[in-house]
């Protein structure tokens, strides 16, 4: 099997009459933590879609874990939370987590776990219809880990969230690395970006960077991820006259 966890090539999606990634490749490898970093619109939630297989690709191929993204081995492998909170606001917390532990039969207990890992022990027992927006993302969070997938993609979660807890859900995608799964993560934050193995920067639909922190700092000269990026896209719009 490739080294890599995902491999996309020359990737072209539109949405609507804008072409929003336009012959984009990278590759995502095994048990890392991977950022997707890049400002607004500039295609994160695009890229993560055609990766768990929702997003009409208009040319170019996604393959994870050596399955063309969508297909239906890949189904149980993969875990998604998008930005919207996608789980039963009537239900609570536990209830949550033991309906998706059920559906990949895994038991009582695993759904605790699931919540214990993010930090949602204290409110297993309220309906999520009643927690703040950030709980709410942690419990998409819970029910996304609790089938134990290959592969995670995350679109933004550590939104509002305060520091402490963005902390402690830093650890725990490193910790579910550290145990073989493949964390892709979308962020606008570079401090976050520093606690990656790799990062993809991403500007109006190109690949500015895939490189470590460590080396895209490097290449730009500075100790500062936020002056790292912004100096690359000048690099890069200097390169495009
Ligand atoms: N359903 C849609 N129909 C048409 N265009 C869309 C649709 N969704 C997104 N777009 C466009 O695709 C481009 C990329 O959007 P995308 O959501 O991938 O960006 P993003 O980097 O995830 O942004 P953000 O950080 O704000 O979530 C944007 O220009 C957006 O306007």
């Amino acid at each position: 099997m490739s080294d890599n966890a995902i491999e996309v090539r020359d990737l072209v999606i539109k949405r609507g009459k804008r072409t929003v990634l336009d012959g984009f490749t990278c590759t995502i490898p095994h048990g890392s933590v991977t950022g997707l970093l890049g400002p607004s619109g500039s295609g994160k939630t695009t890229l993560m879609r055609a990766i768990v297989g929702v997003q009409l690709i208009n040319e170019g191929r996604v393959t994870v874990l050596g399955h063309p993204a969508g297909s239906a081995p890949l189904r149980r492998r993969i875990g998604y939370v998008t930005q919207a909170p996608s789980v039963y606001a009537d239900l609570t917390v536990r209830e949550n987590a033991r309906y998706f532990a059920s559906l990949y039969r895994l038991t009582a207990k695993d759904a605790d776990d699931a919540i214990e890992a993010v930090g949602l022990s204290s409110h297993a027992g309220q309906l999520v219809a009643e927690l703040s927006g950030g709980q709410r993302s942690r419990a998409s969070l819970v029910c996304a880990i609790v089938g134990r997938p290959d592969v995670l993609v995350l679109d933004e979660p550590t939104v509002g969230q305060d520091p402490v807890l963005r902390d402690e859900l830093w650890d725990q995608f490193r910790r579910l690395a550290a145990d073989g799964a493949t964390v892709l993560v979308s962020s606008h934050v570079m401090d976050e970006a520093n606690r990656c193995d790799r990062l993809l920067l991403i500007r109006e639909g190109m690949l500015i960077a895939d490189d470590t922190p460590a080396a895209v700092k490097r290449s730009a000269g500075t100790d500062d991820l936020d002056q790292a990026f912004l100096r690359l896209i000048r690099d890069q719009e200097v390169a495009a006259k």
